[in-house]
């Protein structure tokens, strides 16, 4: 047969529901992306640099639920685990593919270039392992149709990112045909006895609980149970948060939603006292960290937290291994009673939906009549990226209607990510209109990617808030490492169109130039289209600045005795 082990992963990326690769060329994977590329149904595109290739793969898997990015050996592979870490951060199945060295050289003396110029020709892999849930190096090319499908299934079954090493000289290598791919996607389901002794368990506590509350946590989705959160909901008919990183996951439109709990920059006061009044938190997919709990200050009690992870419930004097998130929530919704005592208790005081209303159409802009407007876009077929920075607090508090999704990064947090990664899904989700809202400060780490969405004419509005630093760290802490050189952005944007590009930048410092902005923005079917936003450097949220001050608290903490 012509299987060889490029194909063989050709054909296994197909199967699973993979139509693009992001890739940068080496010549430890020349030959690899010969045969990736010549596989029909699988298409290449080039990225920039290898970070912003992990990132794309990572902005395509928010929205294919799986993606693949191949780089070469060492340099290559180097920068994209910085998004790989992101991946592995933000529970996105990313399988990275690294060429490596000619099998020959490895036991030879031989130094090869791209290397760190020694023998060692492990450290690659040595550093894969830490970043992903599977890590395999392909030697002999019997070995690959296991090593492959194994990579791939526990990306699947773990939603984390995995590492395949390919050898320069072997792709091209025959190797068996690949088996029904059934054997690398069927799920796993719920241990029974445990899955229905957690229900018990869960709906005993719950029924003694005079305000139990449900919270969607970051995990949700990539359990794939936000179906089963709805449900629940439903059955307790309670109020159901979201925490910030979860935002997108659980209709802002559903009768129970009662808003993103954060602490003191929780969406409202009445959301802030209804959660921190409820005597039982009922999590799906949560994560705690110091960002997400604004210094620690709303770090849950544990001895009120009830929360399912995508394959284990804890609740309080109980852990349950092998107990599937969707499954849990499904099963729970039929064991329990309603308790509505926190949802009346929510719409006895709901926040009303304050619409600022238009500025002075000639006033310099500022950060609110630019939210504003873009409200005024977010829409059903709407996907809106909110970048670290004053975005994160900006995008949270933009109303989603049912349908509308949000990306955000708040567990690795790394500035320049929502360029590529917007980029990466829109190759993903063409149909949709991708919208990003990105800071200058993180736009100078990665925005020549832009250069993809004016190479494959994807119509990604950019929205470059320019406040002339790095807002969200000035608020922090500040000191003159949180200036910057200021470009002129929208030029920038021009200058990658090259003799073919349609992308267009475009500069706002009124009202009313940010709504023709808008306008021949949402003309421009042909490429991107970056609006700068100019902004005052201290126009920022409120809730920038108090949850600044708390996490610069938190990160003053003095070391104590026993650490
Ligand atoms: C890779 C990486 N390097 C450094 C940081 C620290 N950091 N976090 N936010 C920032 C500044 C963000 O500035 P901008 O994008 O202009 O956002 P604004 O807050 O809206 O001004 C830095 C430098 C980071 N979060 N990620
Ligand atoms: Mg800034």
């Amino acid at each position: 047969s012509t299987m060889t082990v490029g194909t063989y992963l050709a054909q296994r990326l197909v199967e699973i529901g993979i139509k693009n690769h992001f890739v940068v060329p080496g010549d430890y994977n020349l030959r690899l992306l010969d045969f990736l590329e010549y596989y029909p149904g699988l298409s290449e595109i080039g990225c920039c640099n290898e970070l912003n290739c992990a990132f794309a793969a990572e902005g395509y898997a928010r929205s294919n639920g799986i993606a693949c990015a191949v780089v070469t050996y060492s340099v290559g592979a180097l920068t994209a685990f910085d998004g790989i870490g992101g991946a592995y951060a933000e529970n996105l199945p990313v399988i990275l593919v690294s060429g490596s060295p000619n099998t020959n050289d490895l036991s030879s003396g031989h130094l090869l270039h791209h290397t760190l110029g020694t023998h060692d020709f492990e450290y690659q892999m040595e550093i894969a392992k830490k970043l992903t849930c599977a890590a395999v190096a392909i030697k002999r090319a019997e070995d690959a149709p296991v090593m492959i499908d194994h990579a791939i299934r526990q990306a699947i079954l773990q939603h984390k990112p995995v590492y395949i090493e390919i050898p320069t000289n072997m792709a091209n290598q025959p190797c068996p045909v690949p088996g029904p791919i059934s054997a690398v996607i069927s799920p796993e389901i719920s241990d029974k006895e445990s899955l229905e002794k957690a229900t018990d368990i869960a709906a005993e506590l719950i029924s003694k609980k005079e305000k139990p509350i449900l919270l969607a946590g970051p995990k949700l989705r990539a359990a794939g149970a936000e179906s089963a959160f709805v449900k629940l909901a439903e059955a307790l008919n309670c109020a159901a948060f979201i925490m910030p990183a979860a935002k997108g996951f659980y209709s802002e439109e559903h009768k129970n939603y009662a808003g993103v709990y954060w602490g003191e920059v929780s969406s409202s006061e009445t959301t802030k006292a209804v959660y921190e009044s409820s005597d039982l938190v009922i999590g799906a997919g949560v994560l705690f960290n110091d960002y997400s709990t604004v210094g620690w200050r709303a770090a849950p009690n544990p001895n009120i937290l009830l929360n399912s992870d995508y394959t284990s419930v804890s609740i309080p004097g109980y852990v349950f291994s092998r107990v599937y998130m969707a499954e849990f929530l499904e099963l729970l919704a039929k064991k329990v009673s309603k308790k509505p005592a926190t949802l009346e208790a929510y719409n006895k005081a709901r926040p009303q939906t304050v619409v600022p209303k238009a500025a002075e159409p000639k006033a310099a802009l500022n950060r609110v009549e630019v939210m504003r407007q873009i409200q005024g876009l977010v829409d059903s077929n709407t996907t809106l990226y909110a970048e670290t920075g004053d975005s994160w607090f900006n995008g949270l508090q933009m109303k989603l209607p049912a349908g509308a999704k949000f990306e955000v990064e708040m567990q690795w947090g790394h500035i320049g990510w929502s360029v590529p990664s917007a980029m990466g899904y829109a190759v993903a989700a063409p149909e949709r209109r991708t919208i990003v809202m990105v800071g200058d400060g993180s736009f100078q780490l990665t925005g020549q990617e832009i250069s993809q969405m004016i190479r494959h004419k994807l119509p990604v509005l950019i929205f470059l808030l320019n406040n002339r630093g790095y807002t969200i760290e000035i608020q922090i802490h500040d000191g003159p490492y949180n200036r910057i050189q200021n470009w002129d952005f929208a030029a920038f944007c021009e200058s990658l169109n090259g003799e073919t590009g349609k992308a267009k930048g475009l500069h706002a410092k009124t009202g009313e130039e940010l709504t023709s902005a808008i306008k021949v923005a949402l003309q421009n079917k042909e490429g991107p289209t970056l609006i700068e936003c100019a902004i005052d450097t201290d126009d920022c949220t409120q809730e920038l600045v108090d949850w600044g001050k708390a996490v610069a608290s938190a990160n003053a903490r003095p070391p104590t005795a026993d650490n």
